[in-house]
């Protein structure tokens, strides 16, 4: 029981710190939708479902190491500024990967929808 309490703490530590991941959230909500709406398959949502779970589950990390970095140091590192580009750049990749797997679930049906 303590676990969950400590981890709903965070939603609240993340959402303070994190300007982005409700943004995350409104495009995990369209994207289901859009899922439902268009029926996919199992493997579909697989892609899919794992897709938003990465992005998610990286942006958190990014934010927890953002904070982690602010406790060390408010003044400029250049150790700070790496351990949060590499953060920044593990997010980078993550979207990507959910950029392309939306391409490749949802184009041909959005270009068989329109044509
Ligand atoms: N203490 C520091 N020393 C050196 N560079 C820093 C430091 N803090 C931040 N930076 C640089 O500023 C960038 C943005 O850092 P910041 O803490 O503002 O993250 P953020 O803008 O909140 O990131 P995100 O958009 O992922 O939430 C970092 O990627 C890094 O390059």
């Amino acid at each position: 029981m303590k676990r969950f309490k400590y981890a709903f703490a965070g939603i609240k530590a993340l959402f303070e710190k994190d300007f982005h991941f409700a943004g995350h959230l409104m495009i995990a909500l369209a994207v289901t939708v859009m899922g439902f709406l268009f029926s996919l398959n199992a493997v579909e949502w697989l892609f899919i479902i794992s897709a938003i779970f990465i992005v998610l589950i990286t942006e958190i990390i990014n934010t927890s190491l953002e904070y982690t970095v602010d406790l060390v140091t408010a003044d400029y590192h250049e150790l700070a500024k790496y351990a949060k580009d590499t953060s920044a750049l593990a997010v980078l990749l993550a979207a990507s990967y959910a950029v392309i797997t939306g391409l490749i679930v949802f184009l041909p049906k959005l270009i068989e929808l329109f044509t």
